[in-house]
């Protein structure tokens, strides 16, 4: 979902694109990244997986149809965690990042994109300039059980 902005650090003629983000984290501490498919802005950089909000969602319902529609998984267990803006050339993004600690069924490229159980530090590259600093975060969060909300 595209709405206008009441950030006050967002150019005023920017509009904010919505993104819900799913950071789904096994017992061992491994997350999942997938690599954005061909024909997408920054195709073959890593990311979390998820998408933009549609309508009037909101960041769980899109989360949820975003992992089931690319991955295949159904969320158990979703916690939202961090919030991150970003000014790309082609977008002013706004991510939900969430934790995704339970699931049905195993995430699956149904979307052609290649996928990785990855822990810090990552062994692919390269990932998208805002999926940098999650990496700290997780690295930060790795010898804590804090979750920090937004
Ligand atoms: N999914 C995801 N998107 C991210 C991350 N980091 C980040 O900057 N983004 C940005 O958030 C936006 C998400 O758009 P998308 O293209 O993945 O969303 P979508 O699946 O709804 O795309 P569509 O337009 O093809 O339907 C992109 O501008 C992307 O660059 C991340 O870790 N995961």
């Amino acid at each position: 979902m595209v709405t206008q902005s009441q950030a006050k650090h967002v150019p005023q003629e920017r509009l904010v694109t919505q993104v819900a983000v799913g950071v789904l984290v096994r017992a061992d501490g491994s997350f999942l990244l997938a690599q954005r498919p061909a024909g997408k802005p920054y195709a073959g950089y890593w990311e979390f997986p998820g998408g933009k909000l549609e309508g009037n969602e909101s960041v769980e319902a899109a989360l949820a149809r975003e992992l089931h529609e690319e991955l295949g998984v159904t969320i158990e267990t979703c916690q939202r965690w961090r919030v991150l803006e970003h000014d790309y050339p082609h977008a002013y993004v706004r991510l939900f990042f969430c934790k995704v600690t339970a699931w049905r069924g195993e995430p699956t490229g149904r979307e052609g994109q290649a996928l990785a159980w990855q822990k810090i530090p990552v062994e692919v590259a390269p990932v998208l300039p805002a999926t940098v600093p999650v990496l700290d975060w997780l690295q930060a969060d790795a010898g804590s059980s804090t979750v920090l909300l937004d």
